[in-house]
Formats: structure tokens, C-alpha cells, sequence
């Protein structure tokens, strides 16, 4: 038996404060987000944070994960005092955070993005790597295939694997932001039982949320913020749902849903669906009156989201969808949209938001033909009809010219429902309409949705929250196996009836987990970075051999040798393109570059001996770092895009070399003009070093941290920032490295000139971004691979080289090479798409 004296340390550790927020304000510009907010958070309890959208929930947290940077006020996770915006620091002293929009990247792999946030000495060897993976997802629950691109996933599956990554991390305080938004009950389930085994291990919760009746069932205490301040904390167990409700809107409540109209006063049908079928579901037959809505339940995966995919035109369906019944073509979303049905989609962050335009722009972009005159958008007209709408839903923003993405995300949420209902549909398709929006708002929807059906608009809503489509629906179709089970109507619809006919379905399936998707090789290898190595290096021998069949002498080993040696400069170059464009950058001065270290070299590669040469090789590479620092400089610090940083640069060194060598003089070395010439067999051995540093730089690329943090960067740089990456130092590394690769092909490219000639090289800026982009580089960062880079190199070389021995004019060459680079850009990324749907 344990003696009270025993007990008492143990009790106090558990009621230690393990973090503190003292004081804190943060304001952005036209939102004051949080004032003066002040809260402890202790071991062992779950501390609910709630409040309306854009209370300030997710900025406090922000704060406290060093993501955001507060105005005042300082925060203290396990005693150690935050020095300020820095993930790392709040990772290391103890704080793990689960986002509401996960901070994941989605062009690294599920392992990968769970190797990137465990210390060093927690990671597994390549060996243990998949069951290392399956370890800490299945803690929660999760199946997922470890090599699996996070970009594939679903979103549940995101949020799973988003939990397991905070989880990993064995924090001593963790953050949940909203994490059961888009998780079916028994992963909700599983999910509190998590909580309640952490908690009894000590570890402190914060768990934000607009579900109230979860935060009844597992928070300890509750505090509640509205407009940045901080309302009060209060014991779980001493407040009633409705007195916390109306602390978080700051006034009494009403209903939340509309009142149903009785089934008589239903007109006609508006929608009539007849033996639909695709892939997941099949002969589905629905009608939607005049008046009504009709809901969508079933466990996750069951066809459900299928078939409202299905008549927005997202996916191929069979059968016939009338609307007013006039028979409608759904064969793609236009064709969908030009019939009048609209869809919102659930996961609003990557299908439904133009990120980087403002709220007005966002609100109006399908509704703009009522808002122009002769195809002129009339700016009046459209700021009022946006005025309208954030009034309308509430919708909190500064103002209409506030970029969208510096909303919380219940207020996006608004803005895409107020945008699909801006465009005046027939038949209106909305996948869980009130995920993450706060309880006065959801009202405010419930009954946008209820007089949209009374104008005449036929509503499909689906919805996991059963008590939401019993408020809201007139039907409800439960879908079993991809097939409606039952349809509930009048009585019938309730959130038990809904929840037990979904449930008890015979016809249950599993959920289909990525790692179905992905069983077999192949799929993984076409969506891979090594597709597109694998293409190139096809097209590279049948041209070889289609040019040697034509004329042997293409493969002499003085022809082979040569060309290798021209492709030197050119591997070089697209390796150092290739590592900023990894980071979602460009270097647009490489063929500047080129020319400028040229003339450098042309006056401090002029001697011979081991010693001058080995200096002025130092001089070059010296010289070129410098033209990498300015570029990390101005992109890191400076603020500026990596085009116009580097822009500016191509001007800048081409006057520079102009101005040191108005006319070409200086002659190469005659002793690096020699070792340069050393060869292989007919293989120059600086080709051999080009291609030992490649093979480096990929090994590097796909096993080391580094490399796994700049494609971290060029994947999502605000999720890198908030997993701890040191965003400006990967990039300034990046343009650093790149440089060197830029370095060693001057001194290859001058030995090729033979002379300080400022105007060499200008062809390189475009030919290595040609050369990457045929390897399979993406622009938007974060895809492409160092092999890649050299097997495009050498396509191009080859090109070149084969028009001359298949007697073309020097025009051809250009033809072949634009013609291969629109066909390897247009090639990957259908195979990416279809093989990765
Ligand atoms: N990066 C930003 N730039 C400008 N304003 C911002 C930014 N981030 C948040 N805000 C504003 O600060 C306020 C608080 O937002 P926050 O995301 O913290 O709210 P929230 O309580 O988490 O809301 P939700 O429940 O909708 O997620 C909002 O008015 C929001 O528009």
C-alpha cells in the first residue's frame, strides 16, 4: 500500500506547471490576434483552449511553439525561457504541436517526414526503417506504406501521420490543434485513449477545439478566448456545455439549425440520379426535391465522397443526373460547372484556396460574369458583393484585400462556401461544411444552406458528424460498399439512426489506406525521382545508337571524348541549377557566371606549375562562392525572389566581365589545359570527378539531413519552418553549394575557351535549367535529382553532337532539344498524376 507521504511528490510533479504564457499580445496588420493573454498549463492534465474563428487559438499556440513571433509577453516551456520565434528551441525544451493544417512536407516521403523531426541518435538504421515507421504510427492507429509520398495521402491519413510525428518527438506538452476534424469516430476514439495514456504518463495537453462536447469528455480545464482575450479558465467539471458556448460567442445563444420544412411542402425533384456508378460506388439512384437536403453518412471510404466527386465531374461516373429534368453530362468539371452544380470541397487548404490572393479575389473568382460589364470586372461592384459576404457569414478579415491565407481557418472555410454559393448553382455539393468553424458561424451556414434549398437549389451535404446531418438534412443516404444502404427520412433521421445504419452495414469496408494504393513497385518507382533518370538515359542510348548506325565514327574515343568533355561544364552547371531549384528556387546567372569566373580565370589561370594552378582553381571557386553568398544574402535577408536576386546578378557580372576583358585575351594554362585533358580510356577524368561529385550530392541528397531538409524547404517552407528547419541556412547552404558546382565548371569551361572571353557562356543559364527540367525537376521545388540533372546534361550533349554526324542544320538541335524538353515535362507529370491519384 502507498502511503499519502509516498504519494505527495508524485501528485505535485503532476501538478507542475510545465508551460507558461505570460502576457502575451501579438498584433497583425488590422487584427489585434491576441492581448495580453496570459495562461499555465500543468502536467498530467488536459487544457482545453476554445474560442470562435479567429479568437486567437491557433496564434497563441503559435507563440508558445516559437512558429509565430509575439509583439510582448514571453513564454516558459518546463522553466526554460523561449528566447523567441523559434520551433526548434520549444521542440527541444519539450513542446510537440499537432496543426490543423500539418505542418508536413508532401514531396518527402512518410518515413522521411518522420525522420526529419526525431534526433539524431532515435533514428533507425535503413534497415529498421519500416518497422521503426509502423512502430510510431501504430500508436495511433495508422497504416501507412513508409516510402509513400505524403502528397498522396489522404487528408485523414495526414492528420494520423501528423499526430505519430508529434508523438515521436515524446513530448512533455502537446498541442492539438483541431485534431479530429477530419478523423471517422473510431480513429477519434483511438485517438482519446492516446490522450488519456500520455496524460497519466504526465504529459500536459492542449487541446483546441470546436467540438464542445469532446472538450466536455476529456479536458481537465478550459479556457476560453474570444477576440485575443482571454476570458476566463475554468474546472471541466464545474461548467455546463451551454454556459461555455456562450462565454465563447459573448452572448446568449440560439438554435443552431434551422427548422425542417414538413415533407408535403416539398416541390419537385431537383436532382435525379439513376444507376450511378464509379469507381467506389455503383448504381446509386438519389433524388433531391425542391426545398430539401439530402445528406451523405457512411464510415469513411465506403463510396460516399466518391459519388459527390462523381457529379461535381472530379471523377468518371456512368449513368443519369438530371437536373430539372434536363439530362446533364458530368464529364468533367467544367462540363459539371456549365450545368450548374458546384461543389465546395472538404480539404479547403489544398483543393479549394487560391492561397496567395485576397479574400475578394477568393470570394468573387466564380462569380465574376456578375460582377463585370463586357468582361470588365467592375472593382466597385465586386468589393461591395465581398463586403456583402464577409458580412453575411461573419467572416472575420481586416479587409477585402487581406490575402486569404492570413485568415484562420474556419473563416477560409466561410469564404469557400460563400464563393461556391456566389456562383448560383442548381445543384450544390458541400463536403463537411462546418470542419473547423466555430459555433455561432455554423449557425449562420445551417441556415445559408437551408434558404439556398428553399430558392430552389438542390444541397447534397456530406458530413461526418452525424449530429450536424441530423440537424440539417431531410434525408440522409447511408452508403455501405459503395451502394446506399438506407435512406432515412422524417423520424428516421437521427444522429443514432445515421451513426448505427452506417455502422452496422454488413457491406462495411475498410478504409482504403495508401498503403493499398501503393502496394506495388512500380507505381512508386513512376511517381519517383529516378522515372524520369530512367527516360532520359532510354532516349540517350537510342539516339546514340540510331546516330552510330548512321555514321560509326560517333563512337570513336576521340568523338566520345570530346563530347564528354563539352558535357563536363554542362553537368556541372545543372548540378548547381539542381540544388536551388530543390529549395524552390532558380539561378538564372549560372551562363553569366560562367562568363565572369572565365575572365577571372583568365587572369589567374595563366601559369603553370601545381601551385599557380592550384591557386587560381582556389581563386575561381573564392569568387564564385561570392556570387552564391550575394544571392543567399538577398534571398535570405534581403526579402528578395530568387529570379530577380539572381537577375540581377546575370546583369551585374556580365558588365563586370565586359569591363575586366572588353576584347578576349589571357590564355589557359598549358599545365591545367593538359591534366583537364587527361583521359580514361576515351573518358576525360574530369568527367569522372563531375560524375563521382553527382553521385555524392544524390547520396547526400536522398540519406543525409541536409539533403532531406532542402527538399524540406523547396516542399513547404512554413511546414519546414514550423518542424524546426533553419529555412535561411538550408537555403543559404543551397546557393552556397551551388556555387561550387558553378566554380569547378569555370575552370572546366575555361580550359574549353582557352581564353578570357566575357561573352562564353551565356547559353548555360538556359541549357542547365533545360537540363534539370528533363531530368525531372519540378519548378516548384522540391523534385528532380542530381542523377537526373547529369542524364539531361548528357542528352542535351548528345543532341548536339548527333546533328553534326546525322549532317542536320545547327537549327535542329534546338528543335530536338525544346521538343524533348516538352515531352519529358508533359510525360512526368501525367504519369505523376494518374500513377499518384
Ligand atoms: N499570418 C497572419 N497574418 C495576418 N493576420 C493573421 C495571421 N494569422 C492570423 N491572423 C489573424 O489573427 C486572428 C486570429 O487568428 P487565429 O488563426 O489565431 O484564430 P483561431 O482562433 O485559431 O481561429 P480558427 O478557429 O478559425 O482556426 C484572425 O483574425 C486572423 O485573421
Amino acid at each position: 500500500m502507498t502511503s499519502a507521504t509516498e504519494e505527495q511528490p508524485e501528485t505535485e510533479a503532476r501538478n507542475a506547471t510545465v508551460l507558461t504564457l505570460t502576457g502575451v499580445t501579438k498584433t497583425y496588420p488590422g487584427v489585434k490576434a491576441l492581448t495580453d493573454v496570459s495562461l499555465d498549463v500543468r502536467s498530467g492534465e488536459v487544457h482545453a483552449i476554445v474560442g470562435e474563428n479567429g479568437a486567437g487559438k491557433s496564434t497563441l499556440i503559435g507563440v508558445a511553439a516559437g512558429s509565430v513571433a509575439a509583439d510582448a509577453g514571453k513564454v516558459e516551456v518546463n522553466g526554460n525561457l523561449l528566447s523567441g520565434a523559434d520551433a526548434k528551441e520549444a521542440q527541444s525544451a519539450g513542446l510537440a504541436v499537432v496543426y490543423q493544417h500539418p505542418a508536413l512536407l508532401p514531396d518527402l516521403t512518410v518515413a522521411e517526414n518522420l525522420l526529419l523531426v526525431v534526433p539524431r541518435d532515435e533514428r533507425p538504421s535503413r534497415r529498421n526503417l519500416r518497422e521503426w515507421v509502423d512502430q510510431k504510427l501504430s500508436r495511433i492507429g495508422a497504416r501507412l506504406d513508409p516510402l509513400q509520398r505524403v502528397g498522396e495521402l489522404t487528408v485523414e491519413e495526414r492528420h494520423l501521420l501528423e499526430i505519430a510525428k508529434a508523438l515521436a518527438l515524446r513530448p512533455s506538452v502537446l498541442v492539438l490543434d483541431e485534431p479530429t476534424e477530419p478523423l471517422v469516430s473510431d480513429e477519434v476514439e483511438r485517438l482519446f485513449t492516446v490522450i488519456s495514456e500520455l496524460t497519466a504518463t504526465g504529459t500536459a495537453v492542449i487541446y483546441i477545439s470546436h467540438r464542445i462536447p469532446d472538450v466536455m469528455r476529456i479536458a481537465d480545464r478550459i479556457t476560453v478566448l474570444r477576440d485575443g482575450v482571454m476570458r476566463g479558465t475554468f474546472e471541466a467539471g464545474a461548467v455546463t456545455e451551454h454556459e461555455i458556448l456562450e462565454r465563447i460567442v459573448g452572448r446568449a445563444l440560439e438554435s443552431t439549425f434551422p427548422a425542417k420544412p414538413a415533407a408535403a411542402s416539398l416541390g419537385p425533384d431537383v436532382l435525379d440520379v439513376q444507376a450511378l456508378s464509379g469507381d467506389g460506388f455503383s448504381h446509386v439512384d438519389l433524388q433531391v426535391r425542391r426545398g430539401e437536403i439530402v445528406g451523405l453518412a457512411g464510415v469513411s471510404g465506403n463510396g460516399q465522397r466518391e459519388f459527390l466527386r462523381g457529379l461535381a465531374g472530379l471523377a468518371r461516373v456512368e449513368g443519369d443526373v438530371r437536373l430539372n429534368g434536363t439530362s446533364t453530362r458530368l464529364d468533367s468539371v467544367p462540363a459539371a460547372a456549365a450545368a450548374g452544380i458546384a461543389y465546395c470541397p472538404g480539404d479547403r487548404h489544398d483543393d479549394g484556396m487560391f492561397t496567395s490572393l485576397s479574400v475578394r479575389e477568393n470570394l468573387l473568382v466564380r462569380a465574376l460574369s456578375s460582377v463585370s460589364f463586357g468582361g470588365v470586372v467592375r472593382r466597385r461592384m465586386e468589393g461591395e458583393a465581398a463586403v456583402e459576404e464577409i458580412r453575411r457569414l461573419r467572416i472575420k478579415t481586416p479587409s477585402t484585400e487581406t490575402p486569404i491565407a492570413s485568415l484562420s481557418g474556419g473563416n477560409q472555410q466561410k469564404i469557400m462556401i460563400a464563393r461556391t454559393l456566389l456562383a448560383h448553382p442548381r445543384l450544390l455539393l458541400i463536403e463537411e461544411p462546418t470542419q473547423g468553424v466555430d459555433v455561432g458561424a455554423r449557425a449562420e451556414i445551417y441556415k445559408i444552406l437551408r434558404e439556398a434549398a428553399e430558392s430552389g437549389v438542390a444541397v447534397v451535404v456530406l458530413s461526418s458528424d452525424a449530429k450536424e446531418l441530423e440537424g440539417l438534412c431531410d434525408r440522409v443516404a447511408v452508403f455501405a460498399r459503395g451502394q446506399v444502404t438506407a435512406l432515412l427520412a422524417g423520424d428516421e433521421v437521427t444522429e443514432s439512426t445515421i451513426t448505427g445504419a452506417a455502422v452496422m452495414a454488413e457491406t462495411e469496408l475498410e478504409r482504403k489506406s495508401a498503403l493499398g494504393k501503393t502496394s506495388g513497385r512500380g507505381r512508386r518507382f513512376l511517381t519517383g525521382d529516378f522515372f524520369p533518370v530512367s527516360m532520359v538515359v532510354l532516349a540517350l542510348l537510342a539516339l546514340a545508337a540510331y546516330t552510330a548506325s548512321v555514321d560509326s565514327l560517333f563512337l570513336s574515343s576521340f568523338n566520345i571524348s570530346s563530347l564528354l568533355l563539352l558535357a563536363t561544364t554542362l553537368v556541372l552547371a545543372a548540378a548547381g541549377q539542381q540544388v536551388v531549384m530543390l529549395t524552390g528556387g532558380i539561378d538564372v546567372s549560372i551562363g553569366a557566371a560562367l562568363g565572369f569566373l572565365v575572365v577571372v580565370g583568365s587572369f589567374v589561370l595563366t601559369g603553370n606549375g601545381i601551385g599557380s594552378v592550384l591557386l587560381g582553381v582556389g581563386v575561381v571557386l573564392v569568387a564564385s562562392c561570392c556570387i552564391g553568398l550575394v544571392h543567399g544574402v538577398a534571398v535570405c535577408f534581403g526579402g528578395f525572389t530568387p529570379i530577380v536576386a539572381t537577375l540581377a546578378t546575370l546583369f551585374l557580372l556580365q558588365g563586370l566581365a565586359l569591363l575586366m576583358r572588353p576584347n578576349p585575351e589571357g590564355f589557359v594554362s598549358a599545365d591545367l589545359a593538359l591534366w583537364v585533358g587527361r583521359s580514361y580510356g576515351p573518358v576525360p577524368m574530369v568527367f569522372i570527378i563531375a560524375v563521382a561529385l553527382v553521385l555524392a550530392t544524390e547520396y547526400m541528397l536522398r540519406r543525409s539531413r541536409f539533403g532531406m531538409s532542402l527538399r524540406a524547404v523547396g516542399s513547404d517552407e512554413q511546414s519546414a519552418q514550423r518542424i524546426g528547419i533553419d529555412v535561411r541556412r538550408i537555403r543559404m547552404t543551397a546557393y552556397l553549394l551551388c556555387a561550387l558546382f558553378v566554380g569547378a565548371a569555370g575552370v572546366v569551361f575555361f580550359v574549353q575557351s582557352g581564353i578570357g572571353d566575357a561573352t562564353a557562356g551565356a547559353s548555360y543559364t538556359l541549357t542547365s535549367i533545360t537540363a534539370v527540367v528533363i531530368g525531372g525537376a519540378s519548378a516548384f521545388g522540391a523534385r528532380g535529382s542530381f542523377l537526373g540533372a547529369l542524364a539531361g546534361a548528357l542528352l542535351i550533349q548528345t543532341i548536339v553532337n548527333s546533328t553534326l554526324f546525322l549532317g542536320l542544320e545547327p537549327a535542329w538541335q534546338q528543335y530536338f532539344i525544346g521538343g524533348i524538353t516538352i515531352v519529358a515535362a508533359g510525360v512526368y507529370s501525367k504519369v505523376r498524376r494518374a500513377a499518384g491519384g
